[in-house]
């Protein structure tokens, strides 16, 4: 069977002009195959709101190509529409009526007639986990159900493609995962997603394929782990008990291992570029009195290759353990 494409784009980009010069998206080429996950990952500015409205038709793009769900959206626009949905930064719930009004709202202003709009609403609550909320005014409702009842009105008509833009900004982790699980279940079910994120946690929880962008440009892209091992290889750390071991330890481990360096005074940190390297530092350290009292296996993440790549600190907040 073939590969369908679900969202493809040529060059794609939208100028604004300012003092300091253009911004906005500078060019942007992407292919996400239908039931995959592209993530456009980024830090504030870097052209990942602009890329989705111009996907999504909200906005021209002032150069490019792209077809989304099979049809073109600078030509076939209406056709795009009815097959796509887009849940943006701002909640699009109405914070007075109940999570069953809003739905069937949203489902009537999608063509339903309302007792399909009823029963769909009620399937959603209880796959979304608010069932029990479903006769309560949103006003009251935390940031995590506002944010799934927001992700379930976009799906009272299932749309082929879906664009989220930054679905779990200000969420606490709990309420991401439960977010992240609705989002994995939607894929499941044939759903193509393009999501924005400044959370690498996100973009490796969730993408098959993680376009970089920094100041409107592509950055690098590939899959989460790909771009992990731009950064180089896992590094094994081994901890001493004293500096003196660990001094002892690294002229050991030296003589037998290329790069072993001091990461802090009880530390010798190797890069872990062949399967025998740790057999071979427990090996030197054999001839010698130092016996590490912990080692451990670093996997370099999504966040170092975002430092490497780009130069930038990620905006992303600390993870809560
Ligand atoms: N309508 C507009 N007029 C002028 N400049 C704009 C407009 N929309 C976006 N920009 C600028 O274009 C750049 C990219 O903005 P965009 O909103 O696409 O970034 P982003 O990656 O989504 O950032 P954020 O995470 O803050 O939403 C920014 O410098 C922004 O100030």
């Amino acid at each position: 069977m073939p590969v369908m494409v679900a969202i493809e784009a040529e060059h794609v980009g939208k100028s604004y002009r300012t003092e300091g010069g253009d911004v906005g998206l500078h060019d942007l080429s992407v292919q996400a195959e239908a039931g995959t996950v592209l993530a456009l990952l980024g830090p504030n500015g870097a052209g990942k709101s602009t890329a989705v409205r111009g996907l999504s038709t909200l906005l021209s793009f002032d150069r490019g190509r792209a077809r989304v769900a099979g049809h073109d959206i600078r030509t076939q626009a209406r056709e795009v529409r009815e097959r796509i949905a887009l849940v943006g930064q701002s909640a699009a719930v109405d914070d007075q009526l109940t999570a069953t009004q809003n739905l069937v709202l949203f489902g009537r202003l999608r063509g339903m007639g309302r007792a399909d709009a009823r029963a769909r609403a009620s399937q959603l609550l209880d796959q979304f986990g608010l069932s029990e909320a479903d006769a309560r005014a949103v006003r009251g409702f935390s940031g995590g159900m506002r944010r799934r009842l927001d992700v379930a009105a976009s799906m009272l008509v299932r749309p082929e493609v879906l664009f989220v833009d930054e679905p779990t900004t200000g969420l606490d982790p709990m309420a991401r995962r439960d977010l992240w699980q609705i989002l994995r279940s939607m894929v499941r079910e044939g759903t193509t997603i393009l999501l924005t994120t400044q959370y690498l946690e996100e973009a490796d929880a969730l993408a098959d394929h993680v376009i970089l962008l920094g100041h409107g440009e592509v950055i690098a892209e590939g899959s989460p782990d790909r771009l992990k091992s731009m950064v180089g290889p896992p590094v094994i750390q081994l901890v001493f008990e004293t500096g003196a071991q660990a001094d002892l330890a690294l002229s050991a481990i030296g003589r037998t291992v290329k790069g072993a360096v001091l990461r802090d005074l009880r530390t010798v940190a190797v890069d872990a570029n062949h399967t025998d390297v740790l057999a071979r530092c427990l090996e030197a350290l054999r001839d010698v009195s130092a016996s590490p009292i912990e080692v451990s296996m670093g996997k370099p993440s999504l966040d170092d290759a975002f430092m490497r790549l780009t130069g930038h600190q990620t905006d992303a907040p600390e993870e809560e353990a």
